[in-house]
């Protein structure tokens, strides 16, 4: 008598293709509530926004999906699998540049380059093409080095690599105003090659990921809301964008 394998890990995808699946996800760090029962699917090949204040969860959100944080309560997957379980695995296959970068900080920018081509595997012109696009210094140790340009490395680190899944953390925070409109037009160029999931505060100098994302998420205290709510984070809000990708499939 034969049985079929039993599947090891729940199937949560509803059979959606999804890179990104974040499922009423709550985080608290003591009294303080991170995320309150937050969903966020992400299709494979789409490029989505995560957009809210400073404290409203974003950085959470992603470090739970880097495996770096653990749920209280509900799930995370990504690329089909669980970021914790799957951490080595998934540094492969998902290029994540948190909004401050400290890695491996006696290194120059080149040697990073290196090192992360060697981990994930990267496009050698890309690379090259990238580095002139954002003007970036390669010559220089991290800890030596400003915040702009260990961002900018660790920027084109992850968009010359192979990975699957690019996570940006408020890219753009620390880069000047030309950076960040080359960085958005890189990104505009990344579409629909691989999966994207960017953050932003509209309040920071930042990527406007309304004009890079055909998805856009808004949180607020933790949950997911409209993006075009404006009152949830002032006069400034969120541009919006005419966007049929955005129009199909709204995540809240
Ligand atoms: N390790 C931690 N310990 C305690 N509280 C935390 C921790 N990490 C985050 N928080 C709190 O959780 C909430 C969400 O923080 P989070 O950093 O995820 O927000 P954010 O939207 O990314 O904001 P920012 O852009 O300022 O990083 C905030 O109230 C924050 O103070």
């Amino acid at each position: 008598m034969s049985s079929a394998p039993r599947p090891t890990m729940p199937v949560l995808d509803d059979g959606l293709d999804l890179a990104v699946n974040l499922r009423d996800v709550v985080k608290r760090f003591g009294p303080v509530t991170a995320l309150d029962h937050l969903t966020i699917r992400v299709r494979r090949g789409e490029a989505h926004g995560l957009v809210g204040p400073a404290g409203s969860g974003k950085t959470t959100a992603l470090q739970i999906l880097a495996g770096r944080l653990r749920p209280d309560r509900g799930s995370a997957r990504v690329l089909a699998t669980d970021p914790r379980r799957h951490a080595v695995e998934l540094q492969r296959r998902v290029a994540y540049v948190p909004q401050q970068v400290y890695r491996w900080s006696h290194l120059t920018g080149a040697e990073l380059l290196d090192t992360m081509s060697f981990l994930r595997g990267s496009d050698r012109t890309r690379r090259t093409e990238l580095i002139e696009r954002f003007d970036a210094a390669t010559d220089r140790a991290g800890h030596l080095d400003s915040a702009e340009n260990r961002q900018k490395i660790e920027l084109i680190a992850a968009l010359a690599s192979r990975a699957e899944l690019v996570v940006l953390d408020e890219p753009g925070r620390y880069l000047d105003a030309a950076a960040r409109a080359e960085l958005t037009a890189v990104l505009a160029e990344e579409r629909g090659r691989r999966t994207l999931l960017l953050t932003e505060d509209p309040s920071a100098p930042a990527v406007p990921v309304a004009s890079v994302c055909g998805q856009v998420t808004g949180l607020d205290a933790g949950r997911a809301c409209d993006p075009d709510r404006r009152d949830a984070w002032g006069a400034r809000g969120v541009r919006r964008v005419d966007d049929p990708w955005r129009r199909s499939a709204r995540t809240f």
